[in-house]
């Protein structure tokens, strides 16, 4: 049970405050969007959140199963799924899947042959990721997520690159995978955060010149 809360959070880039002044707190399976228009914020925020970006002012404080999680912890307990995130893509799938849990632990009683066919990728499993099409390679991203062991999920944009499949396939995992993790969603598209019970925009906590 993750619980997040975030105290007087913000994020200013040169004179730019991206957000100011975010209070929110985040119980544990929460569902959250963070939406806004192109270069509000989106994926600065989902970074801060991550610990891969800090902020400028404020903080974030993270607790699992009402112990504190430091900063420099807090990605043993999340995974990521962004377009600027690279797949090491010299690795075939088969290899690909063997790397990555050999950090995450997989979700309970599933196994690479299982997560294959999750990803409807079984034709693909010897062929090396960089000749997989974008389509296949967000698949990949998002199935690496759905299927670690972690309390909290950071999806931006989730369904770019997914055709109708792929985007029903992507909300069939949030329901199967998703229901007991918190899952933040940066999204500019209703559909791929329908399921989100809060949402918050990013622009609400804009302030555009550092004082
Ligand atoms: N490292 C950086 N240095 C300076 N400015 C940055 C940096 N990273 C992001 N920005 C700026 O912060 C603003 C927010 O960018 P961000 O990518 O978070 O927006 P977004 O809402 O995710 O956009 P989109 O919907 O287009 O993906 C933009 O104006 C961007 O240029």
């Amino acid at each position: 049970m993750l619980e997040i809360r975030f105290n007087k959070a913000a994020k200013r880039f040169q004179y730019d405050w991206i957000f100011r002044n975010l209070d929110l707190l985040v119980e544990a399976n929460s569902k959250i969007a963070i939406t806004g228009s192109n270069g509000s914020g989106k994926s600065t925020f989902l970074k801060c959140l991550a610990g891969t970006n800090p902020l400028t002012e404020g903080s974030i404080s993270y607790s699992f199963e009402g112990q504190p999680v430091s900063d420099a912890d807090i990605y043993q307990k999340l995974v990521i799924s962004a377009p600027y995130m690279e797949l090491p893509e010299e690795f075939s799938l088969k290899e690909l899947l063997t790397f990555h849990f050999s950090f995450k632990t997989p979700i309970s009683g599933m196994s690479p042959e299982d997560m294959v066919k999750e990803m409807y990728l079984d034709e693909a499993i010897n062929k090396q990721v960089s000749y997989f099409s974008s389509g296949m390679k967000q698949r990949l991203k998002l199935g690496l997520c759905f299927f670690s062991e972690a309390p909290l999920l950071i999806l931006d944009e989730p369904t770019s690159n997914l055709d109708q499949r792929g985007s029903n396939w992507y909300l069939d995992l949030v329901g199967k995978f998703g229901q007991n993790r918190t899952i933040f969603v940066g999204s500019n598209d209703a559909k791929e955060y329908s399921f989100c019970d809060k949402s918050l925009n990013i622009e609400d906590y804009k302030q555009k010149k550092a004082l």
